[in-house]
């Protein structure tokens, strides 16, 4: 019987996945619904089969009364920003003298959006997400792991294989445009007050002690590095570890793409600039970072940021009165 619930378990992680994490759902919503209902009514006949990575456990228990405090192995660190070309160029310039590299040998920079919502850290134990906390100060964040499985773009179970024995996963949680927009529409209704932007509702949501309440919000993540890993190998490229990820079942950016050099990322940067406010999600920027792994590792870090990567902030756009 066990074998049928397992079965039942991963037709809906790979539904879950089609739909939350590549945007392209395979079945119609009433199929999905069909599938969950039947895993529900054999888990509520024999509730001591019931597992923790079941799809049905998402929603988490009772309210917690506190958040408790998370210390990070590795810390969780700001980046430096540039606010213009030059700051590209300099950029640029400070890695290749660092890295003694001439001019012709090619330098190249992974390019991701940088997403206006809260940064997490999930930590995944022999492909079962164990906790997730926020940044905090970069060094302790809280635990907010109840609220964090009920982000249906977060896996509670890797898929695939090869994924090592523990890994960390970071990301940003994010409220897409379309969900704040609703989620405002429904405060006004009440004669609640409105959230001022997807970041506030985003953060506002999080920090639910009640999990009941965070699933209601529609939150999405989207991973961008990776923190403690032990017991298994992972690329030696940024963007070979993001698609990696993706393939355990975790959300990476779709607009991610390897560039060359400064001039590449200004031209990255140009071309998102015009798409930015179509996408659908809020964004303050773009992060480029050195792709070879290696070179990230010469290259180390100054106090609390890393030389090898930079955020090449957007003009601040003139608020709309609401
Ligand atoms: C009744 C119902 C069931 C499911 C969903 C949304 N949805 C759909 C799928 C799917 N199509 O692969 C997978 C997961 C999921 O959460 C809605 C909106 C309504």
């Amino acid at each position: 019987m066990t074998q049928l619930l397992e079965q039942l378990r991963d037709q809906l992680r790979h539904y879950n996945y089609q739909y939350y994490v590549l945007d392209d759902p395979q079945v119609p919503d009433a199929e999905y619904d069909r599938v969950f209902r039947q895993l529900k009514a054999l888990e509520d006949e024999h509730p001591e089969w019931i597992t923790p990575d079941s799809p049905t456990q998402r929603v988490g228990a009772e309210p917690l009364a506190a958040f408790t405090q998370v210390r990070h192995e590795m810390p969780m660190l700001s980046l430096d920003n540039a606010f213009s070309a030059e700051d590209m160029y300099s950029f640029e310039k400070r890695l290749r003298d660092r890295l003694k590299l001439d001019e012709e040998t090619p330098l190249a920079f992974a390019c991701e959006p940088k997403l206006d919502g809260i940064a997490v850290s999930l930590l995944y134990e022999n492909g079962q997400l164990i906790r997730g906390a926020t940044r905090g100060d970069g060094s302790t964040g809280e635990d907010i792991t109840l609220n964090v499985r009920t982000v249906e773009s977060i896996p509670l179970k890797l898929m695939g294989s090869g994924y090592p024995e523990r890994l960390e996963v970071r990301g940003e949680i994010y409220m897409p445009r379309r969900s704040f927009t609703r989620l405002n529409e429904a405060a006004l209704k009440r004669g609640d007050k409105p959230f001022v932007n997807p970041r506030n509702a985003a953060a506002g949501s999080l920090r639910q002690l009640d999990p009941k309440i965070t699933a209601q919000r529609s939150l999405e993540m989207c991973c961008y590095s990776v923190g403690v890993v032990s017991g298994g190998e992972l690329p030696d490229s940024h963007e070979a570890i993001l698609r990696k990820l993706a393939t355990w079942g975790l959300k990476i950016n779709a607009e991610m793409a390897v560039v060359q050099g400064a001039k590449g990322c200004l031209e990255y940067f140009d071309a998102l600039s015009e798409r930015r406010n179509q996408l659908a999600y809020e964004i303050d920027g773009i992060v480029f970072k050195v792709n070879d792994i290696a070179l990230q590792q010469r290259l180390g870090f100054v106090s609390r940021a890393p030389r090898w990567a930079i955020a090449h902030k957007f003009p601040a756009q003139e608020e709309m009165t609401i």
